[in-house]
């Protein structure tokens, strides 16, 4: 099955259709702090009251994109990193830049991931089902979340956390667990090193464990009442069955979880 391509949903927008109205009402106290010391042009008419006004909380979800088509405008180290999340997830992606990393270039194949070599129009959009904005320039980045927004699409915006209706949490992957880090925008170098420190505690092994786990799943429906099915897997995650899998005794773990059936 395809990865799930973690992210976090920003759902409340009561401006949705006024931009220029959120850039104005839904300003996280960070950036306008982070603009005030000159590394962001202040939004014009906000006010200090505007400023104090808290973010929406994210709706975190995994989100199924196999097949589904994502448009990447730009082309740099940011919309790099996006294509290759978009990827290993089997979505379809379509590049709008002039330029491409070379890293890029070498992920392009005319089939799950195509480039168009120029600037973005706005009927790029036509049939995206997702879309991400990460150039390097401010100007075209809204023009996209614009017609994204007029087009009722979910849009990512690399330089506006504030207008973003997804953000991109920092995510470890063991097979199929994703352990996925989101400050909402607030440090994404913090969630990148929670998430390294994560990678210490939560090993390779998770991947054959819940591998094991997922193919017992039916066999444990088939076997037992409902009403004892919870008391299964409690036990088959208590520690036991994982320690066995990290050792590479494959036959005894099956073995523990055998005799829980009983
Ligand atoms: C809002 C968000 C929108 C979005 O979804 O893209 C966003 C926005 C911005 N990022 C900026 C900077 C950096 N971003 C990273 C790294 C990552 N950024 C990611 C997500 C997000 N970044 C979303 C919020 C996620 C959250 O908070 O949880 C990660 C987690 C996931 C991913 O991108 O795949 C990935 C780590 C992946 C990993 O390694 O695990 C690093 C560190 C590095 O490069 O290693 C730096 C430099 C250090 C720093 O600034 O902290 C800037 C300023 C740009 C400037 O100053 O010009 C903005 C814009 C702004 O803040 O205004
Ligand atoms: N969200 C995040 O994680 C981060 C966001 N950023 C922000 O992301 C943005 C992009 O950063 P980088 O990838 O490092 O930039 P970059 O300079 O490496 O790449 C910019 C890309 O935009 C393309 N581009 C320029 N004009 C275009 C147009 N009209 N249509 C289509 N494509 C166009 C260029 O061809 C190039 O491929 C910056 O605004 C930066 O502030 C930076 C770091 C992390």
């Amino acid at each position: 099955m395809a990865g799930y391509f973690p992210c976090s949903y920003a759902v409340f927008r009561p401006f949705a259709h006024r931009p220029e109205q959120i850039a104005e009402h839904r300003i996280s106290t960070r950036c306008y702090n982070r603009a005030d010391a000159g590394f962001r042009r202040p939004f014009p008419g906000r006010s200090s009251e505007d400023a104090r006004a808290p973010m929406a909380r994210t709706y975190p979800v995994s989100l199924v994109l196999k097949d589904k088509r994502a448009v990447v405008v730009g082309g740099g180290s940011v919309a790099t990193r996006k294509v290759l999340g978009l990827l290993e997830c089997e979505a379809l992606v379509s590049v709008v830049a002039p330029a491409v990393s070379p890293r890029l270039r070498e992920l392009v194949d005319g089939v799950r991931c195509t480039w168009r070599a120029k600037p973005y129009e706005t009927a790029d959009l036509d049939e995206a089902d997702i879309v991400f904005a990460a150039t390097d320039d401010e100007d075209v980045n809204r023009r996209v979340y614009d017609d994204a927004t007029a087009a009722r699409l979910m849009v990512n915006v690399a330089d506006r956390p504030e207008v973003c209706t997804f953000f991109l949490p920092s995510v470890l992957r063991r097979g199929k667990l994703s352990i996925a880090v989101s400050t909402e925008g607030a440090s994404p170098l913090s969630a990148r090193r929670i998430r390294e420190d994560m990678e210490g505690r939560y090993g390779e092994e998770y991947g054959a464990y819940l591998e094991l786990l997922a193919s017992w799943r039916p066999r444990v429906s088939a076997a037992l009442p409902p009403e004892r099915h919870f008391a299964f897997w409690e036990q088959a995650s208590d520690g036991r069955v994982l320690a066995l899998v990290a050792e590479g005794r494959a036959d005894e773990a099956e073995a523990v979880l055998e005799s829980l059936l009983s």
